[in-house]
């Protein structure tokens, strides 16, 4: 039975047309929907269980996922593409997700052609596994402040790798703690008694015969982590070298090589490509970060429809909890974001593909924005992502907080994306950073992309919002003007009290605050137009540009009343301007609630990806959490362990005084 078959009927959009456009095109559609059933569909996958299992129960169980995963790949001749679905859908961090995610691409952006030619057959053929050590537990975030040291010795064409303090051990590296045999280590490149900077090294960890750990390494997992299973499924890791040898060739040599004789030599690339892996794992997170919203709302808005409080008449139902207003206003901006962070995602790939395609050709002048971009919409997707899964929970009233939910661990597995690939507040001073040159740049450099907005900074700083009526706001022209002018005006203040600093790094560190501000609305402003920019193309299937046309400006106009007093302290708006965008934001949700379901059946979650039974597609929740508590392992027995040890003496000891 489909409780939720009304609700579908409600729909005015095509929905299997509206499944290609979130996926990107009908190959992609196909191919991830082909890929979500064979994991949904074989039993090796369950993973309802997973959060009752102790630690080292669930990494075993998740190595053998990861196993027979391997296996399909094999068996099946699986592609690249394909491979990466069915990890996701296998829905459980694992070792090899460093392995092929950040391991991999770390030899292929940092190596000379030599040493791709050497280590990727090995690495894609699973030879080897690989893991991606940059972080120690002194420093994270500065990387100029790593302490692992790589002595060059000239007279034995070897570099000596060494952990020279307590705060030099490598320290969460994904994949190192238990099952790494090699890891890219990036140290202090130390020649001739002096410092050369951070590189990246290729440095063997383990035997290859029975998984020992090597002479003069101390390799193991740094302990467990936030929540029940969810990221404790990753064996991150610590690890300590003693003056461990590697021959001079496992340095990654792309950016600078060293010679025999101890030479240095600086090829033409620059030395930020040695932060390039991390500019390809982040665009990756924003595309996570659309996956694991959408996962959120889709469970949230299909339980707000199930749900039903108050406001019966006559003994008829109750209202459901989906048609108040509250529960619109705080659910549909974030499944409008859901849509927004998925094609902002389509976009950056793209942006990402082109600058990698350029850096291959040694063409490196777009690298500083794709730094800009993947960084600022890192952290934008990701603190929104994290905050929206919890608004999810709390949208499921009480059922929410159960596992069986399928939130709480969603939650626990995903909030530490607001911290690895960067801690978000850093990654926002990055975009400052950039933001603030390019304003201080306009005098005779033209702001190109993402930036281009900057060009024409003295009619935004000028011109205010001609919005006259409620319905005024429904024209990208006058959302996008507004969100330009707010960030532009940002930036030019922040420019002009920076400029009052004599030395500009201390007023870069005194305004970091305001700094923050102007980065996240120059991130806000590209999802923004990235949103109107989809709807320019072609979206075939009835309704359905309609109806993302709906969601995109319910995320601009939902931003725009949040952040309304960045927008009204700038002086584009007025207040009766700001009132009128928030009157149409509450006319477009009551056009969101009819497609609600059908915009998260869209998603096309197997009920095994969601993993939730308030989720579930057919709306079958109460008997199905009925049945649950009962295969919870405290109900195995009507008596439990440990009642006849330590309460029953209590009982009877209130009995005996009951009796005096
Ligand atoms: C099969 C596929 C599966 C896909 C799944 C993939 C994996 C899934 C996720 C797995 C889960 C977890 C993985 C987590 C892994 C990690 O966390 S790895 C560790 C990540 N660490 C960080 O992100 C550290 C953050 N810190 C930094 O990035 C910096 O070093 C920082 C930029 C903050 C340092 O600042 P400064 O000290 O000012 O920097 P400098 O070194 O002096 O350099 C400044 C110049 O360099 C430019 N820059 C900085 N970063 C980059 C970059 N990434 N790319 C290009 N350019 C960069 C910066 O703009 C400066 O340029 P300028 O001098 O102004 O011209
Ligand atoms: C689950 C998980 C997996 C990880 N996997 C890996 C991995 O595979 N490989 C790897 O190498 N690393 C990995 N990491 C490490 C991760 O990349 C770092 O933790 C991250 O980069 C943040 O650095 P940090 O821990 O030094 O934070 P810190 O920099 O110590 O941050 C602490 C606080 O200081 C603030 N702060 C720091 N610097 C500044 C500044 N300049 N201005 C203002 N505020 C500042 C931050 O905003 C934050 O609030 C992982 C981490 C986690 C949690």
């Amino acid at each position: 039975m489909d409780y939720l078959s009304d609700e579908r009927k409600k729909s005015d959009f095509d929905v299997e047309a509206m499944k290609v456009a979130w996926a990107g095109s009908i190959q992609e559609f196909q191919l991830s929907d082909r890929m979500a059933k064979l994991v949904a569909n074989d039993p090796v996958f369950e993973k309802f269980t997973r959060p009752m299992l102790g630690r080292k129960e669930l990494l075993k169980n998740t190595l053998r996922k990861s196993a027979h995963a391997w296996k399909l790949i094999i068996d099946l001749r699986l592609s690249e593409e394909e491979a990466k679905w069915l990890r996701l859908y296998v829905d459980e961090p694992a070792y090899t997700d460093l392995h092929w995610g950040m391991f991999i691409p770390a030899i292929e952006g940092q190596g000379t052609e030599e040493q791709k030619k050497k280590w990727l057959p090995l690495a894609k053929k699973m030879q080897i596994i690989g893991c991606y050590a940059q972080t120690e537990l002194g420093h994270g975030s500065n990387v100029q402040g790593l302490e692992t040291t790589a002595t060059f010795d000239t007279r034995t064409d070897e570099f000596i790798m060494h952990s020279p303090t307590l705060t030099s051990s490598k320290w969460w590296p994904g994949g190192l703690g238990k099952l790494s045999t090699h890891a890219v280590v990036y140290a202090r490149l130390i020649v001739g008694g002096q410092f050369h900077g951070v590189h990246g090294f290729i440095v063997q960890l383990r035997s290859l015969e029975d998984h020992s750990p090597l002479p003069g390494i101390t390799v193991g997992d740094i302990g467990l982590k936030f929540g029940n299973g969810a990221y404790n499924t990753m064996d991150n890791g610590v690890l300590r070298f003693d003056h461990v040898r590697i021959p001079r060739n496992q340095m990654l040599m792309r950016v600078s090589q060293v010679t025999k004789e101890g030479k240095i030599m600086q090829s033409d690339v620059p030395r930020q490509l040695i932060y390039g892996t991390m500019v390809y794992v982040r665009q990756t997170i924003v595309a996570d970060a659309s996956k694991a919203l959408s996962r959120a709302v889709c469970i949230a808005t299909r339980y707000s429809a199930v749900r039903r409080q108050f406001g019966s008449r006559d003994g008829g139902p109750e209202t459901q909890v989906i048609d108040y207003k509250t529960q619109q206003s705080r659910l549909f901006p974030l499944l409008a974001s859901a849509y927004a962070f998925r094609f902002v995602s389509e976009w950056l790939k793209s942006l990402y593909l082109d600058v990698k395609q350029r850096l291959e050709a040694n063409e490196f002048s777009t690298l500083p924005e794709a730094h800009a971009c993947t960084a600022g919409l890192k952290s934008l997707t990701t603190t929104a992502t994290a905050d929206g899964i919890e608004e999810c929970r709390k949208l499921c009233g009480g059922h929410g907080y159960l596992v069986s939910s399928g939130l709480p661990e969603l939650f626990a597995v995903y909030i530490p994306a607001c911290t690895y690939e960067g801690d978000n507040v850093v990654l926002m001073l990055q975009v400052a950073r950039f933001l603030v040159k390019t304003v201080s740049e306009l005098g005779h450099k033209k702001p190109v992309g993402t930036t281009a907005y900057m060009g024409r900074v003295a009619s935004l700083m000028q011109k205010n919002s001609a919005v006259q009526t409620a319905e005024g706001w429904l024209n990208p022209g006058a959302v996008v003007e507004a969100f330009e002018s707010r960030a532009a005006r940002m930036a030019v203040r922040c420019a002009q009290e920076l400029a009052k600093f004599g030395n500009p790094e201390e007023g870069f560190a005194e305004l970091a605050v305001d700094l923050v501000e102007v980065a996240v609305s120059h991130c806000q402003l590209i999802v923004v137009t990235k949103f109107f920019e989809k709807l320019q193309q072609d979206i075939p299937g009835k309704g359905v540009k309609e109806s993302l046309e709906v969601l995109c400006y319910v995320y601009a106009l939902f931003l725009l009343h949040k952040h309304q007093g960045d927008f009204l302290a700038t002086g584009y708006l007025t207040p009766k301007q700001a009132s009128l965008a928030n009157a149409q934001l509450r006319t477009l949700y009551s056009k969101v609630r009819p497609n609600a379901i059908a915009l998260v059946d869209s998603f096309s979650y197997t009920d095994h990806y969601l993993g939730s039974i308030l989720g579930r597609y057919d709306g079958n929740v109460y008997p199905k959490l009925y049945e649950a508590a009962w295969e919870d392992p405290l109900n195995d027995s009507d008596v439990i362990d440990g009642f006849h040890q330590y309460v029953q003496p209590i009982l009877k000891q209130r009995l005996h005084s009951a009796k005096l």
